[in-house]
């Protein structure tokens, strides 16, 4: 999609990051809020769908706590966090409805998108909520996710977001232009770069960490969030949010931040459901012929090329596929557990029945199951 399509846009997922809502964590800007939520309001009465994916808790709560750092135990950031998201809502609901909009909180852990069942009814939550007109306001259940459970970063959660609800267009807004050569806190010769495919190996290198004590990611989730959303097709422009009417400018096309353009056929959405699946069992390390096999046939992977396995995983749990350098290819639902796999690993699936006493499946990975990385 060309910047000139953003004109289309029918459905918009906009993320806003921790620095640029508490002015570098000194507390909520309630005027930039309110430019925000005006223009969002604007996009409501143009029958655009919106929905805003929302940082901020932990820096809100840092400032109402007075603490200079960012917490380091948990506890404290889920007790920031939980302080914190009251002063968030209150802001946003308070400025939705001057423009006679509901809006509706929903905090998401990882559990609710990983598990099929939850992935669907939080879909049809949402989707009911924009039906009904309103503006659901997402954030991380901070308080009650724990380090193996949880997203990490919001970028990557409004990514998932614009896949779940098939968004045309992600917006991040953030403290910086977008993504530059290098991070330009740091490198004053950094350069903004405008336009980006999101599998354009310079990003490697280009896109740095956080280093405001108060955001997760930096601008390396904001990539890998761009290639999340791609999946389904949506585009991603990274922008600063202190731009006046950035959201407008965003959808009508003109020229500011970068944008990510998606560089391949969207996934259908089971496998979109895969490839955003964040918590890996375990690794199984094919040899030549698998690794060709599963990347350019596009078959299912069959134990007779798998060299190594590792991890601990059930039958049906999610595992990565890495080629023999290490390099993971791609990931899926494994029809057999570890210790099963262990024993079938190398071998012919003929040989299933007298090593395991049964054959379930002829295939280690069905091709449905998968996803190429
Ligand atoms: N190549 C890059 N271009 C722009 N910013 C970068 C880059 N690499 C790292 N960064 C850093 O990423 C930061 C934005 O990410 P982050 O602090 O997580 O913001 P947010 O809270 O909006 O998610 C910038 O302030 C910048 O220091
Ligand atoms: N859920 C956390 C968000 C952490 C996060 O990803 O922050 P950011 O990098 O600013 O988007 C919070 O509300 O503080």
């Amino acid at each position: 999609m060309s910047r000139s399509e953003f004109t289309h846009t029918k459905r918009v997922v906009i993320k806003i990051g921790s620095s640029l809502l508490t002015r570098g964590g000194q507390g909520l800007d309630k005027t930039a809020i309110a430019a925000w939520v005006k223009q969002m309001a604007d996009l409501r009465s143009q029958g655009i769908d919106v929905v805003l994916v929302s940082s901020g808790a932990v820096a809100e709560g840092m400032c109402r706590l007075g603490l200079k750092a960012r917490p380091k135990t948990l506890h404290e950031l889920q007790a920031a966090a939980a302080i914190g998201q009251m002063g968030l809502v209150r802001v946003f609901d308070d400025n939705f409805q001057q423009h006679s909009l509901h809006a509706a909180q929903i905090l998401l852990t990882h559990d609710d998108l990983s598990n099929r069942k939850r992935y669907l009814n939080a879909r049809s939550t949402l989707l009911t909520l924009i039906n009904f007109g309103a503006v659901p306001i997402i954030n991380e259940n901070d308080t009650v996710a724990t380090e193996e459970i949880h997203f990490g970063d919001n970028d990557t959660l409004a990514a998932l977001v614009a896949n779940l609800i098939e968004a045309d267009l992600l917006i991040i807004l953030t403290d910086q232009h977008g993504l530059f050569t290098s991070d330009p806190s740091v490198n004053p010769d950094a350069t903004l770069i405008p336009e980006i495919s999101v599998n354009d190996t310079r990003l490697e290198t280009m896109a740095g960490e956080s280093r405001s004590g108060l955001g997760r990611g930096g601008m390396y989730t904001k990539v890998r969030a761009a290639r999340l959303a791609s999946r389904s097709g949506a585009a991603t422009v990274v922008a600063a949010g202190v731009i006046d009417d950035v959201i407008k400018k965003v959808l009508a096309g003109e020229q500011l931040g970068t944008h990510f353009l998606p560089d391949a056929e969207p996934l259908v959405s089971r496998k979109r459901w895969l490839a955003g699946q964040l918590q890996l069992k375990g690794q199984l390390i094919l040899d030549a012929g698998a690794a060709y096999a599963l990347k350019s046939d596009g078959k299912s992977l069959l134990s007779i090329g798998v060299k190594s396995v590792s991890g601990q995983f059930e039958r049906g749990e999610l595992v990565a596929c890495l080629d023999e350098s290490g390099v993971e290819i791609a990931r899926g639902l494994i029809n057999y557990g570890k210790t099963e796999t262990q024993l079938i690993a190398g071998k012919n699936s003929a040989e299933f029945e007298a090593i395991l006493g049964y054959l379930d499946d002829m295939a280690l990975i069905h091709r449905d199951n998968m996803v190429l990385i």
